[in-house]
């Protein structure tokens, strides 16, 4: 009963922060629906776990509850992070975590065997091999006749497959026929290999909510509110099943996002889909205008990329700077003076600034591998986040890096704590048949370890020895649904002895965002959501961002990653490009520095 209180008194307390912000006030205090739409660093994420929190605490109990959806795991730990700083854990009432998820496991795996389906009996993720052979199969029967199979054909698969959800309409038909068989194809041959991918368990979970009022029922009586984050990366099929719920149905929404960071084109992601949906006459459309985050320039700058009218103002003092850096040779030189010139002045500028506070951004995962080679050489510690990352993010590293964190130094604070580590811990062993009492014995052994392994210094890959042999190994086999989850696993162990992790302590491992000593590399997508009083972004060269000869809505997405970059910093920016690079297949291409860079220098010159 006092945790109770004591939880209640943390969102309260929290919540106190709003009483300057009408807009925030007006979400906190709505009771339907609520879209709230603004911009970066306008406090979205704070005011969605305020709400949430407040929800819980006192317009439901449990066994009802709210599922909060997110675009991807890390967004869902950041999530749950927040929301346990206010006194919320993940529970089995309070489901926090992909859409896919959602689907999976709140949609199909309950209710599959009793509506007419074609996905298999026993669900099996497929791998990223299984998805990449059965599409080049499928591809080279339908389309490969005539054509060669390229990226770019890909990327129209996923884009006419997460975009044509209807297959009985004329628009699935017409649009592209060739794409259409080609995506039925694909699914008739994973059925036929008893595999579904994770594009299946939103379409499928998507047709099952809408073709089946009881599920509509079912699942509103679990959750009765459902919150969405960065709701403009997640595409049609889950805009879809929102309308069903909330708009066609009682379910209340909470949905918080911002189109001008809609850098999700390629995946099928529409930035309308937000607008249309906030204005829905059963919507409460709220706009925030205050940027908590950046300094007034960088506001002003940000706003300038965009070439649009934004009416945000930055509520911070001081000015803020953005910095140009022409670099002359090149990409692999604006790396070195990264490492030699921008962050020692960072550092030395003033004494309280740590690693922690700079995020270096850039475009893709060459040039993570270039600029994490020479912070290694600079004897730099560092925070990667790129598709050459050492290894990926699942339920199971996701796990490990918490029980990480916990052993150096989370038990202190809490955060994270031991019962959600436990609870996760649990949550893998759901379909086995373990009895209770073995399972009550394995967590204790977690304990044990974690206890023991109480140690900032200690090295990572001993740590995951001892992990792996006294209690990861053998939860292995309750992955067999999912193969690439332990293909993930295996390349963080191989890393840890022999490759990227190799002199990593478990305290580089455990806290991904916002340890002081490790220096952030990310691609400016997976910066989305992040701030850093510094961000360094690099490779700004034209023909790179934005790509030379592709369409408008292309040189648009483009746009909105570099304001992505740019409204990261709250502090300072600095801008490196050098007007020519060498492109994937080593051809020399000069075409200047970016034009986002050039317009964004005239506007710093003229106005700031
Ligand atoms: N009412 C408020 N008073 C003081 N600080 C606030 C308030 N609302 C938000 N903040 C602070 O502003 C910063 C940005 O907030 P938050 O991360 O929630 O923004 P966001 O809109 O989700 O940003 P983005 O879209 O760029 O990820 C955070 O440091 C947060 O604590």
């Amino acid at each position: 009963m006092s945790l109770l209180r004591f939880d209640k008194l943390l969102y309260r307390e929290a919540a106190k922060d709003l009483e300057n912000n009408e807009a925030q006030k007006k979400v906190y205090d709505s009771t339907g629906n609520c879209v709230v739409l603004a911009g970066p660093g306008s406090g979205k994420s704070k005011i969605l776990t305020l709400k949430l929190a407040k929800i819980l605490n006192e317009d439901i109990e449990p066994p009802q509850g709210v599922a909060c959806l997110t675009y991807n795991k890390e967004c869902a730990r950041e999530l749950k992070e927040k929301l346990n700083k206010l006194g919320i854990n993940e529970s089995s009432t309070i489901f926090i975590d992909t859409v896919h998820s959602f689907c999976l496991n709140h949609v199909i795996r309950p209710y599959k065997h009793l509506v007419n389906t074609n996905l298999p009996k026993k669900i099996k993720v497929a791998t990223s091999k299984e998805i990449k052979d059965t599409m080049l199969q499928t591809f080279n029967l339908t389309i490969g006749k005539n054509e060669k199979h390229t990226s770019s054909w890909s990327t129209a698969f996923n884009v006419y497959r997460r975009t044509f959800l209807e297959r009985e309409s004329s628009e699935w038909q017409t649009n592209d026929s060739d794409i259409a068989q080609w995506i039925l194809n694909y699914e008739n041959s994973l059925r036929h290999q008893g595999l579904i991918d994770y594009d299946d368990m939103v379409l499928n979970g998507l047709w099952m909510i809408k073709e089946n009022q009881w599920i509509q029922e079912l699942l509103q009586a679990k959750f009765p509110v459902i919150a969405v984050d960065e709701y403009q990366d997640l595409g049609a099929s889950l805009d879809k099943i929102i309308r069903v719920l909330c708009i066609e149905n009682d379910t209340r929404l909470l949905a918080v996002g911002d189109p001008d960071q809609s850098i999700y084109g390629f995946t099928g992601a529409q930035p309308s889909l937000l607008n249309d949906l906030a204005q829905q006459s059963s919507v409460l459309k709220v706009r925030l205008k205050k940027n908590y985050r950046s300094k007034k320039n960088i506001v002003k700058a940000s706003i300038a990329s965009l070439l649009e009218e934004r009416d945000f103002v930055s509520s911070r003092d001081g000015d803020g700077s953005i910095i140009f850096h022409s670099i002359r040779d090149g990409i692999d030189a604006q790396c070195d003076y990264i490492c030699k010139e921008v962050i020692p002045n960072i550092l030395t500028s003033d004494p309280s600034n740590t690693l922690g506070d700079i995020g270096v951004l850039y475009i893709d995962k060459n040039d993570g591998d270039l600029i994490a080679e020479k912070v290694t050489i600079e004897g730099l510690q560092y925070i990667r986040v790129d598709g050459n990352a050492p290894y990926n993010k699942n339920q199971l590293t996701v796990w490990i890096e918490n029980c990480a964190m916990w052993c150096s130094g989370g038990w202190l604070k809490g955060s994270p704590k031991f019962s959600e580590i436990e609870r996760t811990f649990g949550s893998f062993f759901l379909n086995s048949n373990i009895s209770e009492s073995k399972l009550e014995s394995r967590k204790l052994n977690l304990f044990k370890f974690l206890f023991r392994c109480r140690d900032v210094k200690l090295k990572l890959s001993d740590w995951l020895d001892e992990f792996n042999d006294s209690i990861v190994s053998e939860l292995l086999d309750f992955f067999t649904e999912e193969p690439d989850i332990v293909k993930e696993y295996n390349k963080l162990i191989v890393s840890a002895k022999n490759g990227q992790l190799k002199d990593f302590k478990i305290s580089s491992l455990s806290r991904q965002v916002g340890s002081k000593s490790h220096l952030n590399l990310y691609t400016l997508h997976s910066s989305k959501g992040l701030e850093f009083k510094y961000v360094i972004m690099f490779g700004l060269e034209h023909g790179r961002i934005p790509w030379l000869n592709v369409l408008e809505n292309k040189v648009n997405e483009s746009r909105r990653l570099f304001y992505v970059g740019l409204t990261r910093a709250k502090d300072e920016i600095h801008l490196l490009s050098s007007g020519w690079y060498y492109d994937y297949y080593g051809r020399y291409q000069n075409y200047g520095p970016s034009k986002f860079v050039l317009e964004l220098k005239e506007f710093v010159d003229n106005n700031l």
